[in-house]
C-alpha cells in the first residue's frame, strides 16, 4: 500500500495513476479531493491521516505547508520512505523538500518526485516522465519500481539538490515568462527570458552542489519548458495576470511566489547574480512597477553569453 498525504490536484492525480495498479490510501485534510475525477477502486480516501501511514508515504502538500506537516507528524512518519511531491524552497529555513524531511525525520529515506507533468494529464493517463531523486541508491531503485506505472515513467538520480532546485526555480522563471506574454512583449522575448532564466537556475544550482546533467534533465529544463509555455501552468497564468495588470484568484497555489522570495535571499547570501528571480520577487512584493521591472531587465549591462 502507498499512502499519499494531500489531496490537492497533484496528490489526487498520483492516487489515480498509482491506484490503477496497487492499493493507495489518499489523505484529504478536509475529507474531499480537489480534482473532480473518479478514483479507481483500489484508492481509499480518508480524513484520518493515520490510515495513510504506509511504508512509503508521498507528501503532496504545497511547499510552504510541508515543514509544518512534517513537524506535526514527525513521530508517526519516522522510519518510512518519504517522497516529497512539491516544488519550492521553504521560506522559513531556505531548505528544499528533502532537507525539510531530513531535519524532521532524520534517518528516514528522503526522496523527491518532480518533473514536467500537469496533474490533469497524469489523471487522464497521458504519458508522463518524472525524476525520482534520493541519495540512497537502493531506496531509489525500490521507489522507482514501486511508483512507475504504465503511463508514468520515473527516471532515477541521486542528485536531490539538482532535482529539487530545478523544480523550484523553474516556477519563478515561469512567472516571468507569463509576465512577458501578459505584457505583450512577444514570443521571441519569452524564448530569451527562458534561456537567460535557465542560465541563472544553473548558476545557483551548480553553486549549491547540483550536477549539470540534472539541470538539463526532466526536473530542470524539461519542467522549465513545460511551465513557461503552457497556460495550464498556474505560475505562468499568475505571471500573465501580473503582466496584463489583471486580477488573479489568491486561493490558487502559485509556488513560484514564495520561492522567488526564498531564492532571492539565497542568491544574495551565496553571491549569485539572479536578475530575473530578483525582478519577480520585487514585482510580486510590489516593490517595483511592471514598467520598472521590464526596464531593469532590458538595461542590464551588455556581456558575453
Ligand atoms: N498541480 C500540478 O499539476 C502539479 C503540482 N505539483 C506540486 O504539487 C504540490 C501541491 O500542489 P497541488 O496539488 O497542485 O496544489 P493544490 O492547490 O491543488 O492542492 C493543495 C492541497 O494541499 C492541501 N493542504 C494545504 N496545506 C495543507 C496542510 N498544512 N496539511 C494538509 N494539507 C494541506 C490543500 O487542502 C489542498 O488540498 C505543489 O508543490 C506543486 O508544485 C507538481 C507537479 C504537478
Ligand atoms: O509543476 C507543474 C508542471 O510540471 C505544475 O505547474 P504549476 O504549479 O505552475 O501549475
Amino acid at each position: 500500500m502507498i499512502g499519499i498525504l494531500g489531496a490537492g490536484a497533484f496528490g489526487t492525480a498520483l492516487a489515480v495513476t498509482l491506484g490503477r495498479e496497487q492499493p493507495v490510501t489518499l489523505w484529504a485534510r478536509g475529507g474531499a479531493p480537489r480534482l473532480a475525477v473518479d478514483l479507481p477502486e483500489q484508492v481509499r480516501l480518508t480524513a484520518d491521516l493515520g490510515e495513510a501511514l504506509a511504508e512509503t508515504v508521498l507528501l503532496a502538500v504545497p511547499m510552504q505547508a510541508l515543514g509544518g506537516l512534517l513537524r506535526a507528524e514527525a513521530a508517526r512518519l519516522r522510519g518510512r520512505a518519504l517522497v516529497a511531491c512539491c516544488k519550492g524552497v521553504d521560506l522559513a529555513t531556505g531548505l528544499g523538500p528533502t532537507g525539510l524531511i531530513a531535519e524532521a525525520c532524520p534517518g528516514s529515506p528522503a526522496a523527491i518526485l518532480t518533473g514536467p507533468s500537469f496533474a490533469a494529464d497524469i489523471a487522464r493517463g497521458l504519458p508522463t516522465a518524472l525524476t525520482l531523486a534520493t541519495q540512497d541508491e537502493a531506496a531509489g531503485e525500490a521507489l522507482q519500481r514501486q511508483l512507475s506505472t504504465a503511463a508514468l515513467r520515473l527516471y532515477r538520480t541521486t542528485d536531490t539538490v539538482g532535482a529539487e532546485l530545478g523544480g523550484a526555480l523553474k516556477n519563478v522563471i515561469a512567472i516571468a515568462a507569463g509576465v512577458v506574454i501578459g505584457a505583450g512583449l512577444g514570443q521571441s522575448a519569452r524564448a530569451a527570458l527562458m534561456t537567460r532564466g535557465y542560465a541563472e537556475m544553473q548558476r545557483l544550482a551548480l553553486a549549491l552542489g547540483a550536477r549539470p546533467e540534472t539541470l538539463a534533465g526532466l526536473s530542470g529544463l524539461g519542467d522549465l519548458v513545460l511551465t513557461c509555455t503552457s497556460d495550464q501552468s498556474r505560475n505562468f497564468r499568475y505571471g500573465q495576470a501580473l503582466g496584463a495588470g489583471a486580477a488573479f484568484d489568491g486561493s490558487v497555489t502559485v509556488e513560484g511566489r514564495a520561492t522567488a522570495r526564498a531564492v532571492a535571499g539565497l542568491a544574495v547570501r551565496h553571491g549569485i547574480d539572479m536578475p530575473i528571480t530578483a525582478m519577480v520577487d520585487a514585482l510580486v512584493e510590489g516593490r517595483v512597477t511592471l514598467p520598472q521591472a521590464i526596464q531593469s531587465l532590458l538595461s542590464r549591462p551588455l556581456k558575453q553569453e
